[in-house]
């Protein structure tokens, strides 16, 4: 199977997620249960889950995978694998249980440590992003021609988008820092990796994430943003984030439309 191809097939195993997903959308009861950590998990994250599981590994059954609904593999085994699938199978757990349809399929491929290829499908409107350093990035909508996605050069009033749910009490700081420069600021609020792909298609300029997501979180957003011309900083380097590490906990990161975005606004951390 060709490159092409096989990124078609997992569009078409994200796509069979969201169906699934939607199934349990769709009850007045979601199934909801509570993990260690105390985040919520519903029926609709583990019926993914499992579509995801199986259809990759009738793809690429060679390809490891790690799931943030299967996430026992140790680092001493997964520190070895030069490619596998990341895959967040319902991203915004919280906004499909508010009923709010901010919630996203998220798969990505991971080679050495970088995303190279990522889908994220909207199961409510089933709106899709595909892209990554092998596949010219798009949007696409049922019953519409594919869109190519271009980030925008930053512009004012600068555009930035936070999380529904997550807020840190250095977020204030920095976007003050962020308005003194560039002036009043436009701040609008998504659930999930929406927020990356809002910026990939042009419509926002910045998301400053300094609450703690997970690998999984990113990962699939990382490859259409930097397929789009935007970039994935961690606030601890200014470096692309970067994926299989020992923890799987993302540093804070700033999601850029526009490369060119002074790095002097963002490295020096605000206070807390
Ligand atoms: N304390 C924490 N540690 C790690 N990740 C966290 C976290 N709190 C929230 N997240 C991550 O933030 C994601 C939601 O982000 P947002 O607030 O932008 O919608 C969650 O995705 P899930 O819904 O898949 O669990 C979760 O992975
Ligand atoms: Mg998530």
């Amino acid at each position: 199977m060709n490159q092409q191809t096989l990124y078609n097939a997992v569009l078409g195993v994200a796509r069979q997620a969201g169906e699934a997903i939607m199934q349990v959308y769709r009850r007045d009861d979601h199934g909801i249960q509570e993990k260690a950590d105390k985040s919520p998990l519903t029926e609709a994250d583990l019926a993914a889950h499992e579509i995801i599981k199986k259809g990759l590994a009738q793809l690429t059954p060679k390809l490891p995978q790690l799931s943030e609904e299967d996430t026992e593999v140790p680092y001493s085994s997964r520190q070895h694998w030069e490619s596998f699938w990341m895959i967040d199978p319902l991203d915004g757990t919280k906004e499909f249980i508010r009923r709010n349809d901010e919630f996203t399929v998220n798969i990505a491929l991971i080679h050495n440590g970088h995303p190279v290829f990522g889908v994220i499908c909207l199961p409510v409107s089933g709106i899709c992003y595909i892209g990554g350093q092998q596949m010219a990035p798009v949007k696409l909508i049922p019953g519409q021609p594919s869109q190519p996605l271009q980030c925008r050069p930053l512009q004012q009033p600068v555009k930035v988008l936070a999380s529904r749910r997550h807020k840190n009490d250095r977020d204030l700081p920095f976007l003050e820092k962020v308005a003194q420069q560039f002036g009043p600021l436009q701040i609008d609020n998504y659930g999930s990796s929406l927020k990356m792909c809002v910026i990939a298609e042009g419509s926002a300029d910045l998301y400053p994430r300094l609450y703690p997501t997970c690998e999984w979180d990113t990962a699939a957003a990382q490859a259409i943003l930097e397929a789009a011309g935007g970039m994935m900083l961690s606030g601890d380097d200014l470096q692309p984030l970067r994926y299989n590490k020992p923890s799987l906990l993302n540093p804070d990161f700033f999601a850029l439309g526009d490369p060119g975005f002074p790095r002097q606004l963002l490295g020096a951390k605000p206070s807390t």
